[in-house]
């Protein structure tokens, strides 16, 4: 179902791609939940096949559903959910059960992987649980998508009662952990019929972590549809939400200059995207931001900082969508697995005095741009789209959420200098881009709006933000 259990007043999550679970604990008290975020996503806790250089993708080749991975112990994860839900941040598991590893070898727990004989004992799964081998080399036809090998990754019999036993009881270890739901790996290429099967056969959620009586698992579904294929992302929103890649793909296009933002104006089901409600939103994820198709190359990601936060801060300020924001390790070259030491064992990040990230890690989700913009979704709550303004390039845009909340973006080649009426009480506010407030003073631009609702908004075309972002906790 499409509800993420997320405490009120919070509206965010983020993807701690590759962290791992002692880091994610104490990111959730130490970072996540002062900030205001509602939950993180978290990467496959099941054991997974050990490839040589550790690309980040071995993470997407299960041995075993035993809960032993380069992120720790069954019993570090336990600990970090309980940590997390106890200061209100949700936990979403990443799983990947649509098929197993594609070579022989060894888990990270250990557990063997048969790939020529299709065995996996460590489940017990056995080659008469797999689908025929054929390769999936139409996407125009469904069955061969749903039935023949991912890239060659064996392909789980999802109708087998063994299989879908083995599957249920994974996921139902995870909601007894105190998980808030999962994000489902590669959905498209299993039927919906199946996973209504699995999903209908999923636990209430643990009420020992905070969660109402049958409360039912948050479930959000990858399903990779920018139009054009056979298979429809419109067929899996009855078992809940599912990524939205076009959104993606779009805000990358708008932000990297390819269009105007004043067409943003009706960003949302007017440009093909599903529903609000059913919608995963993101700028970039763990997989298109490596140019692995999927939004192709109008994707963002931290690589262009200045774009990257501009979209961002839209993605945030505008009321669309479950957001999703990614946490990046730094990478060059596509294939490249997190920040590991000699052994192989994965390396914390470590934090400067700003709270930036080192150890390789971006941490963009603790970009000062970036969590005032989770502080601003907070505060703008349900408050509706108000008070749209643009100028006469189309490259200049403000528009407020109510009269909580008001953001003005500059994405033209001269300076935004206009008088514009944003909604908000007469007062002194701190610009959260350039900084923040500080107890009773700003630590960058502040903005005076006037007793008739108008402030003078200036933002030059080369300044370091593109955008300047006010609201009611943030006024002096
Ligand atoms: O680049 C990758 C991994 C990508 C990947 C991993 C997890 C994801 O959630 C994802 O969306 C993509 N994998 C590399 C290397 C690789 C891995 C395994 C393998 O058997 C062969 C090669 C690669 O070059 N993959 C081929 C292109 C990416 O094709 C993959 C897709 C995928 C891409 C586009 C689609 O429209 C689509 O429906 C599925 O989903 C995966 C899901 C997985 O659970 C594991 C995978 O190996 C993959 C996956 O290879
Ligand atoms: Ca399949």
């Amino acid at each position: 179902q499409r509800n993420p259990h997320w405490w009120s007043g919070r509206s965010a999550f983020v993807h701690l791609f590759e962290w791992k679970w002692n880091d994610i604990a104490n990111e959730c008290e130490n970072f996540l939940a002062p900030r205001g975020y509602a939950g993180v996503q978290i990467s496959p806790p099941n054991e997974n096949l050990v490839i040589s250089n550790r690309p980040w993708w071995e993470r997407y080749q299960p041995v075993s559903y035993i809960l032993t991975t380069r992120s720790g112990s069954r019993a570090e994860l336990a600990n970090m959910i309980s940590r997390c839900n106890a200061v209100g941040i949700r936990i979403i598991a990443d799983v990947v059960i649509n098929h197993m590893g594609a070579a022989n070898g060894i888990g990270t727990g250990g557990s063997t992987s048969d790939y020529n004989n299709l065995n996996f004992p460590a489940v017990p799964y056995s080659n008469n649980d797999f689908n025929p081998n054929c390769a999936i080399n139409n996407y125009n036809d469904p069955y061969q998508v749903r039935n023949c090998r991912l890239v060659g990754l064996p392909d789980l019999k999802l109708d087998s009662a063994w299989v879908r036993d083995k599957i249920v009881n994974y996921m139902n270890d995870l909601i007894s952990l105190g998980v808030a739901g999962f994000r489902v790996d590669a959905v498209k290429h299993m039927w919906p019929a199946d996973l209504q099967h699995i999903f209908n056969r999923l636990n209430n959620l643990n009420t020992a972590h905070g969660f109402p009586a049958n409360s039912r698992p948050f479930i959000t579904q990858e399903v990779i549809d920018l139009g054009g294929e056979a298979i429809s992302k419109n067929e899996y929103t009855h078992l809940g939400t599912v990524t939205e890649f076009r959104y993606s793909a779009e805000i990358g296009r708008v932000f990297n200059g390819r269009d105007l933002l004043k067409y943003l104006y009706n960003f949302g089901t007017a440009w093909g995207f599903l529903q609000s409600d059913y919608a995963l939103t993101f700028v970039d994820n763990h997989d298109n931001q490596r140019g692995h198709g999927a939004g192709g190359d109008n994707v963002l990601t931290y690589k262009n900082a200045k774009r990257y936060k501009m979209a961002t801060a839209f993605h945030l300020a505008w009321p669309f969508g479950i957001p999703r924001v990614m946490s990046s390790f730094a990478f060059n070259d596509g294939d490249q697995g997190p920040p590991a030491d000699g052994n192989g064992n994965l390396i914390s990040p470590g934090f400067n005095a700003d709270g930036s990230c080192t150890n390789g890690w971006v941490c963009e989700h603790r970009w000062r741009q970036i969590y005032n913009m989770i502080g601003f979704r907070n505060v703008a709550g349900t408050a509706a789209v108000a008070n749209w303004w643009e100028n006469g390039s189309g490259q200049q845009i403000a528009f407020s959420r109510g009269n909580r909340a008001f953001i003005a973006f500059n994405q033209d080649s001269s300076a935004l200098n206009s008088n514009i009426y944003t909604g908000l009480a007469a007062g002194t506010y701190c610009d959260i881009a350039s900084g923040a407030k500080s107890g009773s003073s700003c630590t960058g631009k502040s903005i005076v709006v006037g007793s008739n609702g108008y402030a003078q908004i200036n933002l030059g075309a080369g300044e370091t933000e593109g955008y300047v972002a006010i609201h009611v906790d943030a006024k002096l």
